[in-house]
């Protein structure tokens, strides 16, 4: 992707909005493999339906439905509007789990002085197929949504299974499981995201502050669920402009539970060579109804800015001991000659003094939570 320059960093709403390419995935199939490798490589963004339609005989295909969602969002809202700080101050993110409060995570230090405008909490996947100990503090919150929250995982890593399957066979690997096999072992991370409407008479400018820089995800692909009415999210296209991506496809089924967004991380792009793209994207503040110059107007300042937003992305990655070469696939492989010449990923990272080397997933994704966490994030010794 090309750099973000400084104009186009100013986060004031983009004027394009753009529908992602929309995929049932409940029925596999070598042809949908390809449809989703093909806008995997063209967009490194797609939706994902989500819950069954309206006219779906086979209920059990899909992952997700309505109540779950809002059930473990319901979670989430307890958590960052209703906890004491008491609760979230003994869990505050260490090796990449815990709690995120506002300012921390600066994802676009290039452009953004201060972190972004949001909390997080980062909720480790529990090992031995999801019923082992949580491996990090947990909010007394959390721990009485317990059932839950090992539910949501658990459906988490059956649609990342079946995307990290159709992506093999799109890439035309021989072995369908090999990308999924290599992400077995890896607790996948679901991360809770509030992004708070912000007070009268806040100093949030809308020329230097984010919700979320500008940033490329890290891993191999991500979920991103979100709720109905609260936007925000937005992508920069191959011409270098951001276009906003609408919380509902036209024509969707339902107005309660949106598809969920997935999207290509760098690992996965510099696994495949640069074919499937790792996309920048980022999370703006809007105001119902007016964005441009929103902040510097001074009825919106008494008011407060924006509305609330909740959303959870799902970081799926492999095992940290991973070797990063080449998939096989014909199509990674047509590609070696020209990813020679590219860069992967925004805000530092894989490119070593030697060029493009071998390097484990581990390695690579601790570079990149150091530059994105400064002197917050400890690397993990573990293997896994
Ligand atoms: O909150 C969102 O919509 C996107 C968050 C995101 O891109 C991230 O945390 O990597
Ligand atoms: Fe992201």
């Amino acid at each position: 992707m090309p750099p973000v320059d400084i104009a186009s960093a100013r986060a004031s709403a983009a004027e394009e909005s753009i529908d992602l390419p929309l995929f049932d995935v409940s029925v596999e199939s070598p042809e949908l493999g390809k449809k989703l490798v093909k806008a995997a490589a063209e967009w490194g963004f797609l939706w994902i339906v989500a819950s069954p339609p309206p006219d779906n005989k086979n209920n059990e295909s899909y992952d997700f439905d309505e109540e779950t969602v809002d059930r473990v969002f319901s979670v989430s809202r307890e958590f960052f509007l209703d906890a004491a700080m008491e609760e979230k101050e003994p869990c505050r993110i260490k090796h990449n789990r815990g709690w995120v409060d506002m300012h921390v995570e600066n994802l676009d230090p290039s452009q953004h002085k201060r972190g972004d405008f949001k909390q997080a909490f980062n909720l480790a996947e529990p090992l031995d197929g999801g019923h082992g100990d949580w491996v990090q503090p947990m909010p007394a919150t959390f721990q009485r949504h317990d059932a839950r929250l090992r539910d949501f995982h658990a459906r988490c890593r059956r649609l990342s299974t079946r995307i990290l399957r159709l992506l093999a066979l799109g890439l035309e690997i021989e072995d369908p499981d090999w990308i999924a096999r290599t992400h077995e072992q890896a607790p996948n991370t679901a991360r809770f995201l509030f992004y708070p409407q912000l007070p009268p008479g806040t100093d949030y400018s809308q020329e230097s502050d984010i919700r979320a820089g500008a940033h490329s995800d890290y891993g191999s692909i991500t979920l991103l669920f979100q709720r109905p009415s609260q936007p925000g999210l937005e992508l920069l296209t191959p011409d270098g402009t951001w276009a906003s991506v609408p919380i509902f496809p036209p024509g969707y089924h339902s107005t309660a539970l949106p598809p969920i967004v997935v999207n290509i991380g760098d690992l996965l792009s510099y696994w495949t060579n640069g074919f499937l793209k790792s996309t920048i994207h980022r999370v703006i503040l809007t105001e119902p109804g007016d964005t441009e110059g929103a902040a510097q107007s001074g009825d919106v300042m008494k008011s407060g800015l924006g509305e609330n937003r909740f959303s959870i992305a799902i970081f799926i990655q492999p095992s940290r001991a991973t070797e990063i070469v080449p998939m096989p696939s014909p199509l990674v492989a047509s590609r070696a000659a020209e990813f020679a010449r590219e860069t992967v990923g925004h805000g530092g990272g894989i490119q070593t003094e030697t060029g493009k080397g071998s390097i484990t997933a581990g390695d690579y994704l601790d570079g990149r939570l150091m530059a994105t966490y400064g002197s917050v994030y400890q690397p993990v010794k573990a293997s896994s």
